[in-house]
């Protein structure tokens, strides 16, 4: 066993209904036995009551549970920053162009490890990923996560229609070609399958039909796909689907929608539509990056508690702007604030439960993940800012450890990030480079 020594957060329970959600151990200790914590508590504590267990000093930094991203896209590492245009343009002139591109085999591969070394560097430990278009290439994704270990739930993206030829499937190799993957990985070391429809603008009635029969054949598969992110597209959707209410109603329909079901952005969205939310029990991935620089709109949090929907949160890359999850919370309480009345003022405990506790409820992982309890896996980022920088003096200076963690969020960059450790194994140590000094004059 280890017994880590170390500042830590975390969110056991959800800060939207428990104001005392943000648990900080100033000098804290976790006992961690084969990846798992078995105690968790104050260094003193576990050290009296395990005396000659080896000490691992993790002090001066942060320790904060992996964060969760609940809604990234593995074929776009190479479009962040395709700024200027809307949702549907922006697929078009960027996303879809090189999506188109990972039906070559190498590329698919070199992509694979760009995008999993992106997110465990950033301190993501888990992750709810859109896959390609293209079933090698997702199996590909699947080998490089098992490889290096990321928690993932991921799945093979399906459309036949408005998309690009390239791209295009049929219902029945959907069906074929996802059966072969869930057999393949859904449940293989840290991986679990995910249906994945891109959007009901690009899938038929069929395609849905399809998705819903591999729910129905793997009871425990996820589902994910896009919804009323911009108004174009919801306007082009209720076209598309005369016979449904709206646009949830198009997954809800054709029985896509359970507590394991993940809809990103969800900005544009009526109270019918959260009302089913909640009826369905499932989340919506706020993505606030993406919905930025998309101009995609700003995110109804305040209606979404009120209707009683979950929300996690997610990066949306390359629609969103990078892997940092501390930019994401960052981004979700400015626009909050800029919201006003329809705002809600959201804390640091807030943040860390959006990045963290909230995507493990998302993926019904919160009985191993998301937070420090015993009995959770160790899941793990360790943010202690490079020797110099201006985040070092910033959170050596902090006057509390809430205020530390606001900081991080503020001014936190994936240079902050040290180690990571999923499962109790080191997936990312920080190698330190030689301090920059200012050229004297
Ligand atoms: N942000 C975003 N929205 C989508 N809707 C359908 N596809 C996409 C995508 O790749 N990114
Ligand atoms: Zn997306």
């Amino acid at each position: 066993m280890t017994l880590y020594r170390a500042t830590f957060l975390h969110t056991p329970v959800n800060p939207f209904h428990h104001s005392d959600a943000l648990k900080i151990e100033d000098d804290g200790g976790l006992l961690v036995q084969n990846g798992q914590i078995r105690e968790s508590g104050s260094f003193a504590d576990l050290k009296a009551a395990h005396p000659t267990e080896t000490v691992e000093d993790l002090r001066g930094g942060l320790l904060l549970p992996g964060f969760i991203d609940t809604h990234v896209h593995y074929p776009q590492v190479r479009v962040i920053g395709g700024l200027g245009v809307p949702l549907l343009d922006w697929l078009d002139k960027y996303a879809l162009p090189e999506e188109a591109r990972f039906g070559d085999s190498a590329h698919a591969a070199t992509v694979a490890r760009e995008f999993v070394s992106g997110l465990i560097s950033s301190g993501t430990t888990t992750a709810l990923v859109f896959g390609s278009h293209f079933a090698s290439a997702v199996d590909t994704l699947f080998q490089e996560t098992e490889q290096v270990g990321l928690r993932t739930v991921a799945g093979q993206v399906v459309s036949d229609r408005m998309l690009r030829p390239e791209l295009h499937t049929t219902p029945e190799r959907a069906y074929s070609e996802g059966k072969a993957l869930i057999e393949k990985w859904h449940g293989k070391g840290e991986n679990r399958y995910a249906v994945t429809p891109r959007f009901s603008l690009s899938a038929s009635e069929g395609i849905l039909e399809a998705c819903a029969a591999l729910m129905k054949e793997f009871p425990g598969v996820h589902f994910t796909s896009h919804s009323n992110e911009n108004l174009k597209e919801v306007q082009t959707v209720r076209q598309l689907f005369l016979k449904s209410r709206d646009y949830i109603d198009t997954y809800e329909q054709a029985g896509l929608l359970g507590r394991r079901s993940v809809l990103a952005h969800n900005v544009h969205m009526t109270d019918r539509e959260l009302g089913a939310m909640a009826t369905h029990n499932c989340t919506s991935a706020h993505c606030p990056c993406s919905n930025s620089a998309l101009g995609s709109g700003f995110f109804p949090l305040k209606r979404h508690l009120a209707a009683g929907v979950r929300v996690s949160l997610g990066t949306d890359v390359g629609g969103g702007t990078g892997f940092s999850m501390l930019k994401e919370g960052l981004q979700a309480y400015f626009m909050q604030q800029l919201l006003g009345d329809s705002g809600v003022p959201l804390e640091p405990s807030h943040l860390l439960y959006l990045a963290t506790r909230a995507g493990a409820e998302a993926l019904e992982m919160d009985g191993q993940i998301g937070d420090f309890s015993a009995g959770k896996a160790f899941d793990a980022s360790l943010f202690q800012p490079p020797e110099g920088s201006t985040m070092q003096a910033v959170l050596n200076n902090a006057h509390s450890t809430e205020r530390a963690l606001a900081s991080l969020f503020a001014g936190g960059t994936q240079a902050d990030v040290k180690r990571v450790w999923i499962g109790g194994k080191e997936v990312f140590t920080r190698r330190e480079t030689a301090q920059a000094e200012p050229v004297s004059a």
